[in-house]
């Protein structure tokens, strides 16, 4: 079972511009910044209330940011959502003929295990779940 949106995951090309605008825009400041090296990625962290904002850079040509960013420009990348056990997840959505990018769980940012859910099949949205590491 999926609990909350755990954070929406927003593209941009500049962590310090954009770091400074959301600060503005929610009125607190980022509560973390964590590289993630195996997604090619700078995250920064606002709490918003139960749910968080994660702005993402590339930090490589070959990040999914990267790509993301040529094609469709800056916005927002994907949605995560909070679950228990997502190794239960995993093969619930397997069985509902979901396809996972990544069937093994992997190491995301602010101490979570991550799976994706491919676009394609899922009206375009990307889907992240994630389980925070106890
Ligand atoms: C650290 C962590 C955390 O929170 O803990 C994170 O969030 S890491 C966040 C960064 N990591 C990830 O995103 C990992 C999962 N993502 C991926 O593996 C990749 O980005 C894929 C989603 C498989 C797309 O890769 P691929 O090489 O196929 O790229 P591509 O540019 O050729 O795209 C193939 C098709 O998917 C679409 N597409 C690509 N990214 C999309 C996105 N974010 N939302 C919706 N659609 C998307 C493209 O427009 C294209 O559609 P058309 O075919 O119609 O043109
Ligand atoms: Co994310």
């Amino acid at each position: 079972m999926v609990n909350k949106i755990e954070h929406i995951g927003i593209a941009v090309k500049n962590m310090d511009d954009a770091n400074v605008l959301f600060e503005k825009m929610l009125g607190v400041p980022s509560y973390k910044m964590e590289a993630v090296e195996s997604e090619g990625v700078l995250t920064s962290f606002f709490q918003t209330g139960n749910n968080k904002i994660e702005l993402l850079v590339a930090t490589n040509p070959e990040s999914p940011i990267a790509k993301f960013l040529e094609k469709k420009g800056e916005g927002i990348h994907h949605i995560a959502f909070d679950v228990d056990d997502i190794e239960a997840e995993i093969v619930r959505l397997k069985n509902e003929g979901f396809v996972l990018i990544n069937e093994v769980p992997k190491k995301g940012a602010d101490n979570k295990l991550v799976v994706f859910l491919h676009p394609k099949n899922t009206n375009g949205v990307l889907v992240e779940l994630c389980q925070e590491i106890k």
